[in-house]
């Protein structure tokens, strides 16, 4: 006896699959999705109106045919005619939400090009029309060249013409599968999902409209990575343009706070301690909180608006070329904060592999702890002039390093996914938000928050390491006509990275800063302040930390430090972090080997070009 003809219910969660099918099928028992990798079958019997028993099979919701989770590779096998014990289908019910049409469209464009006989019930009607949205269903049905039934699930409304369009389908006889058809690219998905909608909204509310004229523009193939570079390249030209009046009042007071204090204390140990130690050194980092809450501030706005998303969908393109998973951007972008909440984050990669690689690549995002090295090196060595007409030289050199280190991420994954991580990746979906103002108090908290981060920061790890090398580097004493920093114990430790790092450019104030940088990238900056203090007292003069240094590094040096700090793993917590999520040492030692390696080749290769151009 052959079975009645299978109908399968697929559609985004949400949708209102399970009640359709509940209606359809009388089910009484609450039905949910499939638990996990088991299949529990639900599944229903109805008669259709003339007179032939189907079985309808209910399946979970999904956001595409690309499963990241186990639920949604259930549907996806049972679409594809692969799940074990389960047959192809004979015909597809899609469940769409009509007061979310443009989301739920791309993932029925993708189930259309399965080729399977397909009806869409529109679902949700009666909530559409309470919003002021009105829909053209006949409209619909000729763009996706499918019927579509408007429905009311809970209310049992529109069944009979569904019953009577799955009839017709399945006398009708069977279409040819349109072999590996769908597109997978989920932004051409997205904009054509756009354009169908578009056409099939007789009505909308100004916000809905908005919304979607903005997503036009904003996703547009070309217009779409213009638009997204231009606002990065503003955000950090704003970085350096902004923070010049707060930053400059901060460190008026950092230093005269330090001169009023040195003043009140006798020479001495204790005065070197709180001078030299917290002064020169915390307090030289200090400094960059302005330039830190403007990179925030710009960061929270884009989420705040709903254009995160939008972003994350155009990076999702460029990154599955480098073969990572479309879920990892939002990982990677929480590393542009903070590479140890990024790398926590990649938990929700369902694939083993991908997660991996998105772990081993996380440090590459530049964190805003290298935020005060790069606006240290580059106030001190790039000149403040324009390039251009409203284009800041530093905030140029700020962006490309940003870029270089998206960059080497991406080129990073390539290589890693071809070698130690083989494996293939996939594309992801998610919904796209309307359009908002962001709530100003939502921007406040975030940026309070940062700024706590930032200076509990400065309090522990980086006045901790600052005081130990203080220590370090004001022992044993320097006797008169000696420079502090050649004869203390930290100098003799300089000396031997130095022999290291000199052969990519780097003099002995790096060699002496890399080491305690482990700690924390911020200390790199923290620990250059305190030597030179050091050393200043017996030269006697009063200086900036960036004066003292435009002094005595070449262009070629500072240059080479830049490169280092894109690369280099600098941070015990991110290799901690690493260690707990790979629960072992082998990823973690991988981590820091290739990134070390990474960041000596690309000190090495700036340095020399550098000194070819004239620059030593
Ligand atoms: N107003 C209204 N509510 C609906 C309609 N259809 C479904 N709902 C409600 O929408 C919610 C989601 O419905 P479900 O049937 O659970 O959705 P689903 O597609 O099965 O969701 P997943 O199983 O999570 O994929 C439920 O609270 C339903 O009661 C409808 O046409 N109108
Ligand atoms: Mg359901």
């Amino acid at each position: 006896m052959t079975p009645p003809p299978l109908i399968a219910v697929a559609g985004n969660p949400n949708a209102g699959k399970s009640a359709l099918f509940n209606a359809l099928t009388g089910a009484r028992q609450k039905v949910g999705n499939y638990p996990g990798v088991t299949v529990e079958r639900h599944v229903g019997k109805t008669i259709l109106p003339g007179g032939r028993p189907v079985e309808v099979v209910d399946l979970p919701g999904a956001y595409g045919l690309d499963p990241t989770s186990p639920d949604e590779e259930v549907t996806r096998d049972v679409l594809l005619g692969k799940q074990a014990g389960e047959r192809l289908p004979d015909a597809l019910l899609i469940v769409v939400d009509a007061s979310n049409l443009d989301n739920h469209l791309r993932f029925t464009l993708q189930l259309i090009d399965l080729g399977l006989p397909t009806v869409v019930a529109l679902n949700m009607v009666d909530l559409a029309k309470r919003d002021g949205l009105e829909l053209d269903a006949a409209r619909l049905q000729k763009e996706l060249g499918v019927p579509v039934i408007e429905t009311v699930a809970v209310r049992k409304r529109g069944l009979d013409p569904l019953l009577a369009a799955l009839d017709e389908l399945l006398l009708s006889p069977r279409l040819v599968r349109a072999g590996e058809g769908p597109s997978h690219d989920p932004l051409l998905l997205q904009l054509r999902a756009r354009d169908i909608a578009m056409a099939a909204i007789v009505s909308e509310t100004p916000v809905r409209r908005l919304t979607h004229r903005l997503d036009g523009l904003f996703l547009h193939p070309v217009a779409g990575p213009v638009i997204l570079a231009a606002i990065l390249f503003v955000m950090f030209q704003a970085v350096f343009a902004w923070s010049a009046p707060p930053a400059d009042a901060l460190e008026a007071l950092v230093t005269g706070l330090g001169t009023w204090i040195g003043g009140a204390l006798p020479d001495g140990i204790l005065r070197s301690l709180i001078i030299d130690g917290v002064f020169a050194g915390v307090g030289a980092v200090i400094v960059f909180l302005p330039q830190i809450l403007i990179l925030f501030l710009f960061i929270l706005l884009l989420e705040g608006t709903g254009y995160m998303v939008r972003a994350a969908f155009l990076m999702d393109r460029l990154m599955s070329h480098a073969g990572l998973s479309g879920r990892a951007f939002i990982p990677l972008l929480s590393s542009f904060a903070c590479a140890v909440p990024g790398i926590m984050a990649t938990r929700t990669i369902a694939d083993p592999k991908d997660r991996l690689t998105t772990i081993l690549v996380a440090p590459l995002m530049t964190c805003s702890a290298r935020l005060p090295v790069y606006t240290l090196i580059i106030g001190a060595f790039i000149p403040a002039r324009t390039v251009g007409p409203g284009i800041g030289l530093q905030g140029l050199v700020m962006f490309a390093l940003y870029l270089a280190g998206i960059i080497g991420a991406l080129l990073a994954a390539l290589v890693l996914r071809r070698t130690v991580v083989k494996g293939g990746g996939g594309a992801f979906m998610m919904e796209l938000p309307k359009y908002q103002m962001p709530r100003l108090a939502d921007v406040a908290l975030g940026l309070w928050q940062r700024a706590m981060i930032f200076l509990k920061r400065a309090g522990g790890i980086i006045l901790t390491t600052t005081v130990i090398l203080w220590a370090l580097a004001s022992f044993p004493q320097a006797g008169p006509g000696q420079k502090q920093s050649d004869v203390s114990i930290a100098g003799h430790i300089a000396d031997g990275i130095h022999t290291v790092v000199a052969p990519i450019g780097f003099n002995k104030d790096i060699s002496l800063a890399l080491l305690p940088a482990m700690a924390a990238r911020e200390v790199a900056v923290a620990a250059i302040g305190t030597v030179y203090s050091l050393d200043a007292e017996d030269e006697g003069q009063l200086q900036t930390l960036e004066q003292r240094m435009a002094g005595r590094w070449s262009l070629a040096t500072a240059l080479a430090f830049l490169a280092w700090f894109v690369f280099a793993p600098q941070c015990i917590s991110t290799i901690a972090v690493t260690r707990r999520e790979t629960n072992g040492w082998k990823w973690p030692l991988f981590m820091v080997g290739y990134l070390f390696t990474l960041a000596y080749i690309a000190a090495g290769a700036t340095y020399w070009t550098a000194v070819a151009f004239g620059l030593g």
